[in-house]
């Protein structure tokens, strides 16, 4: 039987700063030396800041500004760019409890964006759900150019980060690009999470997002000064759950499931969830970069990963098993995303 790995003991999420990965100058010894901590940080705990990431701080708090303005709209301007209206692609807004997860309604709200793809995409073109254009609001005007901009950023410092992950496993710089995410689906959200009560009526814990883990390679979040976002260790059998805090100039990291299964769980997809008890807005804006759609995502075959993994279906929080799943990560998310919103499910099979 293959031992199963287990997640070390972990009391907070270490800081990382990745200029080397990012700097076309730097050394290889020093890329080595960033690839060693980001591999420790996803054999602990899955989780990471990174700093000294490039990503312009002007840019970043215009977009901050441009996203409160926008959630402080009233309802009605809101629901003007609504997920409804965006079709298979799934762009737009949801309002406060629209997402579910696993069944219960999320406290917050949220516009969806992705990659701007023109109707002659050959994807789009045949309808393949979560590509096509944005629904951008008209207001703030300016929030159209510093979202794409932003998602041009972060696409960059996400295969930063991967030719960081593939050393760390004694992988070719390249090996993520080569494989699954040259052309990577990217999919970047803007949460709202509003203070409410602690407790549900029927005496449940209410959850900004319950627990979850996410579901492609890598997530780069950008979270306000609230505070909230809370990720599950195992330390010495024990379930605790440890604040990953506000971290100034930082980015939020983790690995999401197809990296799980790529490293036959060397690298866990760590659940998380949040809640705010800030006692006002919360904002967080996480990038997912993840494998392109038509992607068959497998085991890396390397000696490094021999005899890990696993049937990590009792640990998780779907009670499903990343590496037993077999397809397309175009297949993988749209059945995970179905279970989220399962209006749009039922929209989007029905147009197919
Ligand atoms: O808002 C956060 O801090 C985390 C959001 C999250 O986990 C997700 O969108 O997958
Ligand atoms: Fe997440």
């Amino acid at each position: 039987m293959n031992a199963v790995p287990v997640a070390a003991e972990f009391d907070r999420v270490p800081i990382i700063d990745v200029r080397a990965l990012v700097e076309p100058s730097a050394s290889l010894a020093s890329r080595r030396a960033v690839a060693e901590q980001l591999g420790a940080a996803c054999r602990e705990s899955g989780f990471f800041y990174v700093v000294g990431h490039g990503i312009d701080a002007g840019l970043q708090a215009r977009l901050e500004e441009s996203s409160r303005r926008f959630f402080a709209l009233p309802l009605e301007e809101k629901m003007a760019v609504r997920m409804a209206l965006g079709g298979p692609a799934w762009r737009g807004y949801f309002p406060v409890g629209g997402e579910l997860t696993s069944g219960r309604p999320d406290r917050k709200e949220g516009l969806y964006f992705g990659a701007e793809l023109p109707p002659t995409h050959p994807l789009v073109r045949t309808g393949t759900p979560l590509h096509g254009s944005n629904l951008f609001p008209r207001e703030p005007a300016g929030l159209r150019d510093e979202v794409l901009a932003y998602m041009a950023a972060l696409t960059g410092l996400g295969h930063a980060l991967m030719s960081g992950i593939a050393l760390s496993l004694g992988l070719d710089a390249d090996y993520f690009a080569a494989r699954y995410t040259a052309d990577p689906l990217v999919l970047f959200r803007i949460f709202n999470y509003p203070p409410g009560p602690e407790l549900a009526e029927d005496g449940q814990p209410v959850w900004g997002v319950g627990e979850h883990t996410d579901y492609g390679v890598l997530t780069i979040l950008k979270q306000d000064d609230a505070g909230g976002l809370q990720v599950k260790s195992r330390a010495g059998g024990q379930v605790r759950w440890v604040e990953a805090p506000p971290v100034p100039d930082s980015f939020v990291c983790n690995i999401g499931d197809m990296l799980d299964r790529m490293t036959r769980g060397l690298y866990r997809s760590t659940p998380h969830r949040v809640r705010n008890r800030a006692g006002r807005d919360r904002l967080s804006l996480p990038f997912f970069f993840d494998p392109s759609w038509t992607a068959e995502v497998r085991p890396i075959d390397s000696p490094a990963l021999e005899g890990a993994a696993s049937d990590d279906r009792s640990e998780r929080w779907d009670g499903q098993s990343v590496h037993a799943f077999r397809g397309t990560y175009g297949d993988y998310l749209l059945g995970k995303v179905g279970k989220v919103f399962p209006e749009l499910r039922a929209e989007v099979l029905s147009s197919k």
